[in-house]
């Protein structure tokens, strides 16, 4: 398999009308040089120091023996259960390379209670942890962190023996793990977080987990010179200009797994796409799909859809579709020189994250000033309601408030489901992605939190403000303390729903919040409902 992009209609078009223009004005090549200068003046500061994504699998080579060497060893003393805490840039990557590879990687990227409950007490004796966090300061990797340093001392196991960090140098995570004797993975800093997928952020937990993680970088290093010519085949500026191109822009990019056999890439896809263009009221939003999604078959003409699929030059593309074929490897980097030439097209930055701040701000202002919990409007069965008001007044049923919900989003609009629950017990909750669609027409997200905010959150606050949110969140049996610090996982991630509803609202979207009392009866009371309105 090489890798291929194919386009058809309206996405030949698209390319069309920039490749030439890519072309000439040597584009690829001065991306692969790391010229700071193609996203314009303002773009430049930032960009100087986040280009180090274009020769990572080059730059990363000697970490390879390094992480063999570390799973030889815990391999030989009997730990075979690798578990990652991190959140996007940091966890996402890891996570498509094992479920692509067929290695286990447990990935806890969320603070539901029960959720960290069931992964930090699960076979303690054979668990490595890796701790994955660039900045070094992020409230969930460091909460979950807190929780496995508890787990290990619990169960008279040194923790410095099994708990592993990457971040960047300098930050307060190294700091502090060096002092306290953990074995640090230094990462690149001039890789921003969602390019970093071939840096240490993406091998070290890979690798340890058992992937082959050198034929992985020599997959992207194989690709560099194509994706770095000044050349109408070049795979990144095609896919780039497809993607964004098209006049007005389709901000909607529903990727379709059609049997590259690639695992789960939609989910990383998502948060390198939507944080790097959803800003300045711009942007792409991606829309993960199935092949049999209510979407693919609707008229939804501001939606764009690619398929990656097993060989796009045996596949041509139909319709005003884009198919794309490669490894795994070679796609990580020709996505990534995708968003680089897509952030042109549109005139953003995709090296920023102007908007993600707001909802974090907001979560730390309700977990210090602790205020009393909201009464719902209404109650029905496990559901309680809550929302914004424009959407919660004269009705009261689920069915009618979700109703309101769908008819308050514009014509350019789309459904953003926002689910801050277990994603491994209440997995049925994705179904309701596929009703809403059938019922709203429009393309339909669905995002589990707090993960999501640290990837379709961005452009929720930052793109077009034609999103329609509904929130689930859940009242959990148990919590779980944090260590030395005054809030538990409970009050943690439901700080986080409620402060990104509220910058929501600030932004004038509705958004609908259902709080289910009883989690599994709740989800199967929603999922009813939904199945009759
Ligand atoms: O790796 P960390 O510094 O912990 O950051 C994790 C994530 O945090 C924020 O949400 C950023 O917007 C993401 O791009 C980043 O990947």
């Amino acid at each position: 398999m090489s890798l291929k992009v194919a386009t058809s209609g309206a996405a030949t078009a698209a390319v069309q009308s920039h490749l030439d223009r890519l072309i000439d004005s040597k584009f690829a090549s001065r991306l692969f040089a790391q010229d700071a200068t193609l996203w314009g003046p303002e773009a430049e500061d930032e960009s100087s120091k986040r280009l180090g994504w274009t020769n990572a699998a080059e730059v990363s080579q000697p970490l390879v023996a390094d992480i063999m060497t570390l799973r030889d060893e815990l391999q030989a003393a009997g730990i075979d259960r690798i578990v990652l805490c991190g959140m996007g840039g940091s966890s996402l990557a890891p996570e498509v390379m094992t479920r692509t590879g067929g290695v286990e990687l447990v990935v806890l990227d969320s603070t539901n209670p029960s959720q960290v409950a069931q992964i930090v007490n699960d076979q303690i004796e054979r668990t490595a942890v890796v701790v994955s966090s660039k900045s070094g300061s992020t409230v969930e990797t460091d909460s979950q962190r807190r929780a496995f340093l508890a787990a290990f001392a619990e169960a008279g196991i040194d923790p410095t023996e099994r708990l592993f960090i990457v971040t960047d140098p300098g930050s307060p995570l190294e700091q502090q793990s060096r002092a306290d004797g953990f074995r640090v993975f230094l990462a690149d800093p001039s890789v921003g977080g969602r390019f970093s997928a071939l840096t240490a952020f993406g091998l070290v937990p890979a690798g340890l987990a058992g992937l082959d993680i050198q034929s992985l970088l020599n997959a992207a290093a194989n690709v560099a010179d194509e994706l770095a010519a000044d050349s109408p085949q070049n795979p990144g500026l095609v896919l780039g200009a497809a993607m964004a191109g098209a006049e007005p822009i389709k901000t909607y990019l529903g990727i379709v797994e059609s049997g590259s056999g690639i695992v789960g890439f939609g989910d990383w896809a998502e948060q390198l796409i939507a944080e790097s263009t959803g800003k300045h009221d711009k942007g792409l939003l991606p829309v993960v799909l199935s092949e049999d999604a209510p979407e693919i078959g609707l008229p939804i003409p501001d939606l764009t859809i690619v398929r990656l699929v097993a060989d796009a030059a045996e596949t041509p593309a139909l319709g005003d579709e884009i198919n794309v074929s490669g490894t795994l490897g070679e796609q990580l980097l020709l996505w990534e020189v995708a968003v680089a030439v897509a952030g042109e097209i549109i005139g953003i930055n995709p090296y920023d994250q102007p908007d993600v701040e707001s909802a974090k701000a907001a979560a730390r202002e309700l977990l210090d000033a602790t205020p009393a919990p909201e009464a719902p409007a209404f109650v029905e069965g496990h559901i309680e309601v809550r929302g914004s008001e424009s959407l919660l007044a004269g009705h009261a049923s689920v069915a009618a408030v979700i109703d309101a919900l769908l008819a308050a989003m514009p014509e350019n609009g789309y459904v953003a489901i926002q689910a801050y629950a277990n994603r491994n017990d209440l997995n049925a909750l994705t179904q309701s992605r596929d009703i809403i669609a059938h019922r709203a027409r429009r393309p339909v997200t669905f995002g589990w939190g707090p993960r999501f905010l640290h990837s379709t959150g961005q452009f929720h606050k930052g793109g077009p403000k034609v999103g329609v949110f509904l929130q689930i969140t859940t009242s959990e049996p148990t919590d779980v303390t944090i260590a030395d610090r005054p809030f538990t996982f409970g009050e943690l991630i439901r700080a986080q729903a409620a402060g990104d509803a509220a910058v929501l609202e600030q932004h004038n979207m509705p958004v609908l919040r259902l709080n289910f009392t009883d989690p599994v009866a709740g989800t199967e009371a929603f999922l009813r409902i939904l199945q009759e309105i």
